[in-house]
């Protein structure tokens, strides 16, 4: 961490002093931890220039909880010994329309003299974007959310104490149904108006398939600023969903054997300044560079599950015919290949990228992205290749058929993908040995946890935790 310049300080004294006037008494500096929990130390206005110029202090314990809130322990970290320090990223210091007195700030990790914490998420989101830019190539991302919202019982109702109770569902009607909006028009009004005044561009909201389903989408930016924004959004909906008395989870399977909450995350690349996927010259606009990268992307999609998705939960969303992309196949505008290429109009702009539709809220949004960009960077140095793309639903042929066609299902449990992830020598490499030792020691005791356990209880068990 360099340190603050005087300049540097005084304007951290001049927001601070700005925050003040409107009213923020608590700053929320979050970070994201391997088993994709948001968490959290919270400094009073006064202490914010203080925390920009010497961190806040948190154990690097944090690297090895489980989603549970356990403690399991990496070749590298462990134990009650050591200290971090969280620094705001002031650049991003948000006034929350939900929550009012306070204000949010994504953190990054430094050890206490000064150097990044090599298990530092963000960071490692931040290296790969650079490394990008080093080979002249720019990267958008955008992450769509969805969760399902429920009433939260009455204080001393049979419901309240019952924790198998079903879900009650603040509104009905079909999916993708206007009934819903109808219903959750001023919820679903605050979610946006709260989004928008938190300077996020919000681009569509809608009501999902399964019951209490919406989906929030917000603009593609920079890969970390898509990762901040994913937390935001989700915070946001969470706070607007407290203030109407509701809950909303953003947990994979809120309910065994429904449609799940996916979190797919939407990709673009371009030279400067030029979009790679408007080639004149190319199949379906794709100029060769962003066929590489893709192409190195989706070869490594089994490892990359056990970053996008990390909990034995996820594996119970990855079902067939469930729009959640369980084939390592890719395809023109299909909702059932794993890469989703979306081409829209030729004279649309935004209309030219590509979609991976797997990963969910379970999952690190910066160890995400970060590893997406150094999986298709390593296809751009080894020159990978795209297969022939797959239309249609290939749930639907037989094994022998999706044999021919060499369409391969991506892990189906959490221990696959994570041996997958154990073996990647480029995710190793971009990660580095105390980050992914760190992951995969999350994902080994996640996996742990659940041996034996039967889906329903995976579900009811793990719906609260995202
Ligand atoms: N609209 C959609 O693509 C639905 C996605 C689906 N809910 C999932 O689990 O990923």
């Amino acid at each position: 961490m360099e340190s603050r310049s005087a300049q540097q300080s005084a304007q951290d004294r001049q927001l601070a002093a700005r925050l003040d006037a409107e009213g923020v008494r608590n700053t929320a500096l979050t970070w994201v931890d391997n088993a994709g929990i948001t968490r959290v130390k919270a400094v009073p206005a006064h202490r914010l220039e203080q925390a920009a110029r010497r961190g806040v202090g948190m154990s690097p314990v944090f690297d090895v909880f489980t989603s549970d809130d356990a403690i399991t322990e990496s070749p590298h970290i462990g134990g009650p010994d050591g200290d971090l320090r969280l620094f705001p990223d002031l650049d991003r210091v948000t006034p929350l329309a939900a929550q009012p007195g306070w204000a949010w700030a994504p953190a990054d990790r430094y050890d206490q003299l000064g150097a990044p914490h090599p298990a530092c998420q963000r960071q490692f989101a931040r290296r790969m974007t650079e490394r990008a830019a080093e080979h002249g190539l720019g990267v958008r991302m955008g992450f769509e959310t969805e969760w399902v919202v429920t009433r939260v019982p009455e204080p001393g109702t049979p419901a309240a104490a019952d924790p198998d109770a079903p879900l009650d569902f603040p509104c009905a009607g079909p999916a993708y149904g206007m009934t819903r909006v109808v219903e959750l028009s001023d919820y679903l009004r605050d979610i946006t108006e709260a989004l928008t005044v938190q300077g996020l561009d919000v681009l569509q909201l809608h009501p999902e398939y399964a019951a209490g389903q919406f989906e929030v989408s917000t603009a593609a930016g920079d890969p970390v600023r898509a990762a901040d924004d994913v937390v935001l959004v989700r915070e946001t909906v969470r706070a607007v969903s407290a203030r109407h008395g509701l809950r909303a989870s953003f947990a994979p399977t809120v309910v065994a054997g429904l449609v799940g909450n996916g979190c797919h995350l939407h990709l673009s690349l371009d030279r400067d300044g030029r979009s790679l996927h408007r080639d004149p010259a190319a199949a379906h606009g794709l100029a060769p560079e962003a066929t590489a990268f893709l192409g190195g992307v989706l070869e490594a999609l089994p490892a990359l599950l056990a970053l996008g998705c990390p909990s034995p939960a996820s594996y119970l969303r990855l079902q067939p015919s469930h729009w959640a992309g369980v084939f390592q196949c890719w395809g023109v505008e299909n909702r059932e290949a794993a890469l989703r290429l979306i081409t829209g109009a030729p004279d649309d702009p935004d209309g030219g990228h590509a979609e991976l539709k797997p990963f969910d809220a379970a999952a690190n949004p910066y160890l995400v992205v970060g590893a997406v960009l150094a999986a298709g960077l390593h296809g751009l140095a080894f020159g990978s290749v795209l297969p022939e793309p797959v239309s249609g639903d290939p749930g639907v042929l037989g094994v022998r058929e999706r044999g021919r066609r060499g369409i391969v299902r991506l892990p189906t449990t959490l221990t696959d993908s994570a041996d997958r992830l154990e073996k990647s020598a480029p995710l190793r490499e971009a990660m580095g040995e105390v980050l992914h030792g760190a992951v995969l020691a999350v994902r080994r005791a996640e996996a742990a946890r659940f041996a034996g356990e039967g889906d329903e209880e995976i579900a009811a068990e793990t719906r609260w935790r995202w």
